[in-house]
Parts: C-alpha cells; structure tokens; sequence
C-alpha cells in the first residue's frame, strides 16, 4: 500500500492550497449571497463596487457578514483589493461593523454579575461553534473538500493522558484529591478514556506513587475508562488489587529509550509485557500496547519505521487490544510520520492503531490530522498540554487535548467532548500548576473571554 504519494505530493502541499482558499471564498460568499451570485456569477465579483453589493443585499446578508468574521473578512479581502475607493467605504462602514460586532458578542456573552469565568469561556466557546462548524459544513459539500475532508472519521476517540503522562514528570507533587479532582473534571467534560496513573516504582515515578489512593477515587464514576500502565506483573497486580479495568503496557522502538524508561531491552520488556497480557486475559482485562520513539529517540537519533512495526506487531500478537503510537520527543513531521504509519499498518489494522503526539516542535496537530486521513481514528492528548517523559530530556506536553478538539470541532468530527468543561479542566489543573495552559485555544478563548468581559 503506497499511502506517502498521495498525502504528501508536491501538488498536494502546494498547489492545491491557493485553489482550495477561492473556492472556499467563492462557496462562502454564494451561501451568503446568494441572489447576489445568481445575477452576476462569482467570477464578475472582484470587479464589483460595494454600491452594487449593497443593491443585491438585504439586512440580513449584512448581519450575516458581520457576525461571522471568517467569512466577512474572506469577502471583505476579495472586495477591497481592487479599488481605492472601495477601501474608504470599508472605512466608513468599519465603526458600524464593529460596533455591531460588539454588541452581539456582548448579547451572546450575556456576562452577569454572578457567572464565573469559566461559564463565560463556555459561552464564548458557543459563539464561536457555531459559526465555524456552520462554514464547515457547508464545504463539505464541494469535491475538492471532499478529497481533503471526506476522509476523515466520523468519530475520533480521544484518549485522555493527562493525569497520568501529564503529571508523571512534575517535580512537586500533586495532592492526590487534586489528581482526582481534575479527572472528574474530565469525566464531565465527556471524556471516553482518561488515563488515570500508573502502576510503576514509586523510586522510578515518585509522582505517580498515590496511583491505588487514585484508582479509590475514580472508582465509583461510571460510563468512563481509566486504563493504567502497567510494567511488570507486579504493576498488574497492584493495579488489579485497585480495581483497575483496563491497563497498559509500554515499548519501546528504541532499544536505548527502552533502558532508561523500563530498565531493560526491548525484548526483555516483550517478554514481560506477554505475561501480563497473559494474566489479563484471565480477568478479560484489555489491554494497551504503547510504543514510543516512533519517530526518534533522544540517544539514538531517527528511529527507522521497521523498528517500529516489529515491535507493534509483537505487542499487536501477543493480544493488545490497541496500539497506541508515540512520538515521545514530538520530533516527527508528517514526513517522517506517514512512512512510519505505513510500515505499521502493513502489520497491525488500523482500527487497532492510536496516535500520541508530543508536540515539542509543533507538529502535533499536522502529525494528527495526516493520521486520521491514514485511516486512525483514536487519538491521545492531555489536558492544557500537561506532559513529559522522566526518561526522554527535552520532550514537552503532549498536544493539548483543546487543541485537539477545536481542530476536530472545526472538521465537523465529533468527539463527545465538550470544549467549554474541558478547558474549564484544564484552567483548574493549570491554576494548581501555578503556571499558563499548553493549550493555544485555552489560551485564545480565554482571552477573548476577557475582552469581552471589558466590553
Ligand atoms: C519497570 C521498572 C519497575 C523496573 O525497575 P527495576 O528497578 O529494573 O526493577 P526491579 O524488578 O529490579 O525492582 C526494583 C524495585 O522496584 C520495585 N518494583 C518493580 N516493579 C514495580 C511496580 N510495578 N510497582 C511498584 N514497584 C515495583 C521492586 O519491588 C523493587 O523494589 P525494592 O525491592 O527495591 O524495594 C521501573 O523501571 C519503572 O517503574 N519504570 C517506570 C518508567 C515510567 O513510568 N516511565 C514513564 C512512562 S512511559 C512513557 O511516558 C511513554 C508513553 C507511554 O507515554 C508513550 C510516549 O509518550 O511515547
């Protein structure tokens, strides 16, 4: 299966950027003006002046315009690049705009004095839902959209690492009433899977050393999984003992990583892993198999794809209900990702297969979105971008599981999760961090949010 040529193509990376921009243009403004469109056919457009715009248009056309920016700035930018004149009527007109903008933001936000913040950011999150899943849709409907977008999944599970890969590398510990706080707070939010601890040595991972007083905790919140990692079967056991559903087993691509993260080679850790699997079978456990430095590793360097795909494919055999791929130091590029995901999936079904994106350069959100269209369609994150491996210097959080589901929200792929109450996950487990959310939406919504509440 040749999957690289046809995501990765030069035409593809650029030559169908700027098509897919007009017609995205051109779509937008036939469904906002659409007697508009009718009389004049949408290549004429640019040579229009406002004047005859305004004789096509109604009231509600303008309110339509202004209360979605992204498509009143995608035709204001058509409109005014022709003419000076058409530049000062923007000028004239801009106050107003503005002025109505302001006023159905502040209707929307409808801020009263006892609402929190948080409930604000929620309000907020809605407006702007609304307008970009609406334009979503409505491309959706185009060819060209559907070659990019028709790929996609449906549904994109979203498995929650927060608590666990989130917080396994903070320095200062975390109270355990704080660890099980910000899951229910997840489980709230609509989360399928959250990650919840680990079962490892408290030496190894002091951070993580309350995971049975966690499990206590969680243990009466249903319709939720809260799967832990497991080393040995020490770690299943003590797991098992706390009432543990689901665990997690973790390798490793890279024979080095997999000495300063499990203390022993890789084959070692297959063999381990094999024995866990084994007695999970006995209690009908599933379990998760992970691989890390899918693409790099911070001692070894590139890690080649074969690598990888041995290793998924002995966990994949010994009976690991799914296969979870990480870029632990969130080095890969959808270069470097697609021939990995390729190599694995000539050995393990992609239904089986989960990404876990580190997003150390950014890449994350491309990393996943080049994941999906390969077919995958369960995806790790952490909340506000918690993260960091013990054992692999330099890696940062993994993507923020915001960012994930605005992204996803913005291509129409449902996930269950509601963005509001997760990002009200994320400001609590930030505010007790002491510092600013991984998150870039977290971060932009939150500050629209202050804006508004200055309005
Ligand atoms: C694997 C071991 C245990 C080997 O550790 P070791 O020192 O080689 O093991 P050992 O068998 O020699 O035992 C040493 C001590 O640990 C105890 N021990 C042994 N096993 C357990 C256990 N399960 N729970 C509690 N205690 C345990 C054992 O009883 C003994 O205690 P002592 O006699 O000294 O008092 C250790 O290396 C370890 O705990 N490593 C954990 C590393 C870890 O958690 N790393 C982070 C997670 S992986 C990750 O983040 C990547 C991932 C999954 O997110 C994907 C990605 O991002 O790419």
């Amino acid at each position: 299966m040749k999957l690289m040529p046809k995501f990765l193509t030069k035409c593809a990376l650029t030559s169908c950027v700027p098509r897919t921009f007009s017609l995205a243009s051109s779509l937008t403004l036939s469904s906002v003006i659409p007697s508009l469109e009718e009389q004049v056919g949408l290549d004429d457009l640019t040579s229009l002046n406002l004047e005859s715009i305004r004789r096509f248009t109604s009231n509600t056309c303008l309110q339509r315009l202004d209360h979605n920016e992204m498509r009143g700035s995608a035709i204001e930018e058509r409109l005014s690049s022709s003419s000076d004149s058409r530049e000062e009527e923007y000028a004239r007109r801009r106050p107003l705009h503005e002025k109505y903008r302001q006023e159905r933001f502040r209707k929307s936000l409808s801020l009263g004095r006892n609402q929190t913040v948080l409930d604000s950011i929620y309000d907020s999150w809605k407006l702007q839902s609304s307008s970009y899943s609406t334009s979503c849709r409505e491309q959706e409907t185009s060819g060209l959209s559907n070659k990019f977008l028709g790929v996609l999944p449906k549904f994109v599970k979203i498995v929650e690492v927060g608590p666990r890969d989130g917080l396994q590398n903070e320095k200062d510990i975390v109270p355990t009433a704080v660890k099980i706080e910000l899951i229910q707070r997840l489980v709230s939010a609509g989360l399928p899977v959250i990650e919840a601890t680990s079962f490892v040595s408290p030496k190894w991972v002091p951070q993580l050393a309350d995971a049975k007083d966690v499990m206590e905790g969680v243990g009466s919140l249903e319709g939720v999984k809260f799967p832990v990692l497991t080393p040995n079967l020490k770690g299943f056991e003590a797991a098992v003992a706390a009432g543990a559903k689901e665990v997690a087993v973790f390798a490793s691509a890279s024979e080095s990583f997999s000495k300063s993260n499990i203390n022993c080679s890789i084959k070692e850790s297959l063999v381990r892993y094999n024995d866990v699997v084994l007695a999970a079978n006995k209690h009908a456990i599933p379990v998760r198999g992970y691989v890390s430095c899918v693409v790099g590793c911070p001692v070894e360097g590139a890690v080649p794809p074969s690598s990888v795909a041995f290793v998924a494919k002995e966990l994949n055999n010994m009976g690991c209900s799914e296969i979870s791929l990480g870029d632990t130091i969130g080095v890969g590029t959808p270069g470097t990702v697609v021939p990995m995901l390729e190599a694995v999936m000539s050995v393990v079904p992609v239904e089986k297969l989960a990404v876990h994106f580190h997003d150390t350069y950014g890449q994350a959100l491309p990393n996943i979105l080049i994941s999906l269209q390969m077919g995958i369609s369960t995806v790790d994150s952490s909340v506000a971008g918690l993260g960091g491996c013990p054992y692999a210097k330099g890696a940062s959080g993994n993507v923020a599981t915001e960012d994930v589901v605005y992204m996803l929200n913005g291509l129409g792929v449902r996930t269950g999760v509601d963005l509001g109450k997760l990002m009200a996950a994320g400001e609590f487990i930030s505010r007790h961090l002491g510092r600013r959310s991984g998150s870039k939406v977290a971060v932009a919504l939150s500050r629209v949010t202050a804006e508004a509440s200055k309005l």
